[in-house]
């Protein structure tokens, strides 16, 4: 089975045994209570204009192991906010990425920032969850999902007022996040069956997207050198993870690459 095959399996196991402890009911009722979330789409830049940056709060990955396995999600999330980024991606998922639903919701108490769920998301259950702890965002993997399957689950984050961060991986991904009608698109540059990163993928797919679409250029960002070499194929917005956890500085981090 491939690499993300094995997630989606172990995902499904997951969210089975999270909903037996607890509802989908319970949950709706939860958000019901809750205020609107911020916007995403809203905090990030249009074509052309100035970088912002999602700063991820990231303790491990398939590709690099450990990174910083006792990150302290909300604190890390408060300096990100303090250097100035436009929002912050929390990854969710335990086994790959040492992330939990709880440092969302921490981080939510930290920041008034708006928050994406970066996780591998199948089903609504996981979007109320979502929202239940305070995002107001959440990623689709184009790749993890059938056509339908994606735009359903769009039509669920429009239901709960989270803004869908659809991520693709080539042409056909983009046509069908497109399809789906996703007004913000990720374009990962990390292949997910060889975990290589190739900045490339970014330049080759940017332009493919409407003007109307706000264009997030995610994974393998690290320097100012590479933030340029992406504004010259349009990228506005960087999803930026490792490079940020392991800068001695975030804030300095961030400030170089919001002047590239
Ligand atoms: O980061 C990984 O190794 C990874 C492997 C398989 C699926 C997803 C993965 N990462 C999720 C992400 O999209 C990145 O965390 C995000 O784009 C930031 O990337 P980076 O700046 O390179 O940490």
């Amino acid at each position: 089975m491939s690499f993300l095959g094995e997630i989606l399996c172990r995902k499904a196991a997951e969210v089975e045994e999270r909903r037996r402890k607890t509802s989908e009911r319970e949950l709706i009722t939860r958000a019901s209570d809750l205020p609107p979330p911020r916007s995403l789409a809203e905090a990030l830049s249009p074509r052309g204009g100035p970088v912002r940056v999602v700063a991820e709060v990231k303790r491990a990955s398939p590709s690099a192991g450990e990174i910083a396995a006792a990150l302290d999600a909300p604190a890390q999330a408060a300096r990100y906010a303090a250097g100035g980024a436009a929002a912050v991606s929390i990854l969710t998922d335990g086994p790959g990425f040492g992330g939990a639903l709880e440092d969302l919701a921490g981080a939510r108490r930290q920041v008034a920032l708006p928050l994406l769920r970066k996780d591998f998301v199948i089903d609504r259950y996981q979007l109320l969850e979502a929202r239940v702890a305070g995002a107001d965002a959440a990623l689709l993997i184009a790749a993890a999902l059938s056509e339908d399957g994606l735009a359903g689950l769009v039509e669920d984050c429009a239901a709960l007022q989270l803004t869908p961060l659809v991520e693709v991986h080539d042409e056909w991904e983009v046509e069908a996040a497109l399809a789906a009608g996703a007004q913000v698109v990720g374009v990962n540059n990390r292949n997910l069956k060889t975990m290589k990163v190739d900045l490339s993928v970014s330049e080759r797919l940017l332009p493919m997207l409407p003007e109307t679409v706000k264009a997030v250029a995610e994974s393998g960002v690290r320097t100012a050198e590479d933030v340029r070499r992406l504004r010259a194929a349009g990228a506005a917005n960087f999803l930026v993870g490792e490079a940020l956890v392991r800068a001695a500085d975030p804030a300095a981090l961030l400030k170089e690459l919001m002047e590239a």
